[in-house]
């Protein structure tokens, strides 16, 4: 028999708060996020990037963000700052360092060699990095990949559509090499953070592609994205019906059970038990 997935963590819902703001990171603590990206980067002007370093580190040995996923944006190691950064979180406990811009698997050598032990995520927003996705996926400390497409769509010189037609080519990519190796990848943010309808067909179209989840810049965005990247109760309903009949199949020397109309074999099973999976993290997450 096909064995149920491991309940993974969910990514439903992954915001970005920049380091340097205190409101934000204590507020935090109490949204309904999935995962969280502690901004060094660009949310922080380059005055404030040593305080944001220090209020930054402060909070994540003192305050406590439950359940929630706890991801560092370093700067690049092209800048001043990011190898002090690295190395400020490199024992922090926290759940990856997110490295922007990543290009090429030497982007990641670089951060690797510095942070021993905690996992890797790579922002990947560069056209290199779209060239090069495959490569980078299958380094060995990577586990995840975040897209960045507002510094891709200026690498491309593209225009903002919403179906995001000049953007397509380079998610698709990465959505290849981020399941072709295991990963987790999450869809880019969108910028009208007071647009709820045009932020629900982006994380539809997300979803349909096969993210994870979407990241995000504003607390108004999380229910949205939250609802489009859980299973639907139709869905969870679906995935229950098809394991049953093919169980019950198979007890009858059946390859193949019929539900709705549609055949059910060991393969839809697979995403049936991924999908029950989902939704039992999701409501672990919830209680925690
Ligand atoms: C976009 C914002 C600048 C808006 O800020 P503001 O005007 O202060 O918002 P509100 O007054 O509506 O805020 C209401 C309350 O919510 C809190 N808040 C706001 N944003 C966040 C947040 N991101 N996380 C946690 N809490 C947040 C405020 O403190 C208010 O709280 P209260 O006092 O209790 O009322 C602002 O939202 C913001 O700075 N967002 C994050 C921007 C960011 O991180 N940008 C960088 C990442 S995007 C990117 O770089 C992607 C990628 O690299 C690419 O290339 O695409
Ligand atoms: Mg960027």
């Amino acid at each position: 028999m096909t064995q149920a997935a491991a309940p993974a963590r969910p990514y439903r819902s992954v915001l970005y708060i920049p380091g340097s703001k205190d409101r934000a990171l204590e507020k935090a603590r109490t949204l309904a996020t999935d995962a969280i990206i502690f901004d060094l980067e660009d949310a922080v002007a380059p005055d404030e990037k040593l305080r944001a370093r220090e209020l930054l580190a402060e909070t994540l040995r003192s305050a406590d963000y439950g359940g929630r996923a706890r991801i560092v944006r370093i700067n690049g190691l092209d800048t001043e700052w990011g190898a002090d950064d690295a190395r400020a979180f490199a024992g922090a406990g926290v759940e990856a360092i997110l490295i922007p811009k990543v290009s090429s698997p030497a982007d990641l050598d670089a951060v690797a060699a510095l942070v021993p032990e905690t996992p890797l995520w790579a922002m990947m927003e560069t056209a290199a990095g779209m060239l090069n996705a495959a490569a980078i996926a299958a380094h060995p400390r990577l586990q995840g990949m975040v897209m960045g497409t507002n510094d891709l769509a200026k690498e491309l010189g593209c225009r903002f559509r919403t179906d995001r037609l000049a953007l397509q080519a380079g998610l698709g990519l990465c959505l290849l090499a981020a399941r072709a190796h295991g990963l987790v990848i999450v869809d880019g943010v969108y910028n009208a953070f007071k647009d709820d309808e045009g932020l629900r067909a982006e994380c539809e179209q997300g979803r349909d592609m096969g993210f994870d989840g979407k990241t995000l810049i504003h607390p108004a965005q999380l229910a949205i994205a939250n609802a489009a990247f859980a299973p639907s109760e139709a869905e969870v309903d679906l995935a229950r019906r098809q394991i049953a009949a093919f169980e019950e199949a198979q007890a009858q020397g059946l390859g193949v059970a019929v539900v709705d109309g549609k055949i059910v074999e060991n393969l839809h099973i697979v995403t049936a038990r991924q999908i029950l999976a989902k939704a039992e993290a999701i409501a672990a997450m919830q209680e925690s």
